[in-house]
């Protein structure tokens, strides 16, 4: 057992936190006064700041207690899985389970439903994506879901695309929050209105996705500008939508506040990682929205949540090449969850059922 300061200390390495003024912001001043006034923290390397916003997901995690019945602590689904890609969708929905949902559901093509339930018969596996009634069968589910991941392994084909269209609309009239990763950005980069200003939405874009976004938003790809700027103008262009590019640090913002997280990860560039980060992102927004302001001290509740998913990605990383080094494949990291989750984040309090926290990290 150690202090959360030693582990703090553990685990802090290169996490970088940057916090910006949201008061500044929800006055409406332009981009630079909000950047100026943040620059300064943006700079400051600190265990303080990455244990602040650590603190801020801890927060959010709900405790495993008894009383719980199956279902609520969460239920998501992952939208996406097609001939040609089959892994991302399992990767996704295998790592909400393992950060704490109940139930994983996903919504595949017809023939690549089989081989998704086949890597794991703990997800729910719906073969609807390429259906007629695609957008009908989706959206029956859509009261039991309490978050969706639309992208990963979906593809490009235009039928597939279309019926997406609908169940983002089906989902945003419900309010539901939604992760869009993968394919499910190159939607977006087609159609921003599709998600323009609603606020339950989180993009995850990897280096290229953010560029092409960028130049379908703003005009231009914002290649070589710096990160922090970049990510906060394509949020605040799309209405407040959560972006988190994702780099060798990861960048968020929600366009009152930026984040940078540079939690520890490794080298290796295997295919799968962001998968693995939407699943569990796709979790933690649902806890965190559940939480309520309160618990993340001002912070949007999708901001907190994504910084949450990059640190864990990035321990699972870490953790993983201690063991493999080059081998090392998502599906190492993925094993990894359940160490990485409880190192990061869990209490004893969030262990036993629910008592009072004691300030201490389970390790
Ligand atoms: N095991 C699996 O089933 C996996 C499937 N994946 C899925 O694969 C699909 C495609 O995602 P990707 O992220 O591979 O996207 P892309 O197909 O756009 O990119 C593939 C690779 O080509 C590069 N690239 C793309 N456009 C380029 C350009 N104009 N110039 C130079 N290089 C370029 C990218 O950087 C990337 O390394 C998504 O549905 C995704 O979810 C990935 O998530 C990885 C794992
Ligand atoms: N240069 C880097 N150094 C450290 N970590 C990185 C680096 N680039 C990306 N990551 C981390 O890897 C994870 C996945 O990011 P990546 O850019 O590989 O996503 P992706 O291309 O969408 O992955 P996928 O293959 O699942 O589609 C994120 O948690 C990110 O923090
Ligand atoms: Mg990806």
């Amino acid at each position: 057992m150690a202090t959360r300061a030693g582990a703090g200390a553990a685990v802090a390495g290169a996490a970088v936190v940057a916090v910006l003024s949201a008061a500044l912001v929800l006055y409406g001043p332009p981009l630079d006064a909000v950047l100026n006034r943040a620059f300064p923290l943006h700079t400051a390397r600190s265990v303080t700041d990455m244990e602040a916003a650590l603190q801020l997901v801890r927060n959010v995690v709900p405790p495993l207690a008894a009383w719980q019945h199956k279902g609520q602590a969460g239920r998501i689904g992952v939208v996406g899985g097609c001939p040609e890609y089959t892994g991302a969708p399992y990767f996704a929905a295998i790592s909400a389970l393992k950060v704490g949902a109940d139930l994983s559901h996903v919504f595949s093509t017809q023939d690549a439903a089989p081989v998704i339930k086949s890597y794991s018969p703990e997800l729910i596996v719906h073969p609807v994506l390429d259906s007629p009634s695609a957008v009908q069968d989706v959206e029956k589910w859509l009261p039991r879901l309490h978050a969706l991941v639309v992208g990963p392994g979906l593809g490009r084909d235009d039928a597939l695309l279309e019926n997406v269209k609908g169940i983002l609309e089906a989902s945003k009239a419900r309010g539901i929050p939604i992760v869009i990763d993968a394919d499910g950005l190159w939607l977006v980069a087609q159609q921003p209105a599709l998600i323009q200003g609603y606020q339950k939405a989180v993009l995850t874009p990897n280096h290229m996705e953010f560029s092409r976004l960028a130049e379908a938003v703003l005009g231009d790809a914002l290649d070589g500008r710096d990160r922090c700027r970049a990510v906060l103008s394509l949020s605040r262009a799309l209405g407040n939508v959560t972006v988190v590019q994702k780099g060798e640090q990861d960048v968020i913002s929600d366009g009152e506040q930026v984040l940078t997280c540079s939690q520890e990860g490794s080298s290796r560039r295997c295919g799968g990682q962001g998968d693995l980060l939407s699943g569990s992102l796709g979790i933690l927004a649902h806890w965190a929205l559940l939480a309520g302001p309160e618990k993340t001290n001002g912070s949007g509740p999708l901001l907190v949540a994504a910084f949450g998913a990059c640190a864990l990605t990035r321990q699972c990383a870490r953790q993983a090449f201690q063991k493999h080094g080059r081998a090392t494949t998502t599906t190492d990291m993925i094993t990894e969850l359940g160490p990485a989750f409880s190192r990061l984040f869990e209490t004893s309090a969030g262990a036993d059922g629910g008592a009072a926290p004691t300030g201490e990290l389970r390790l």
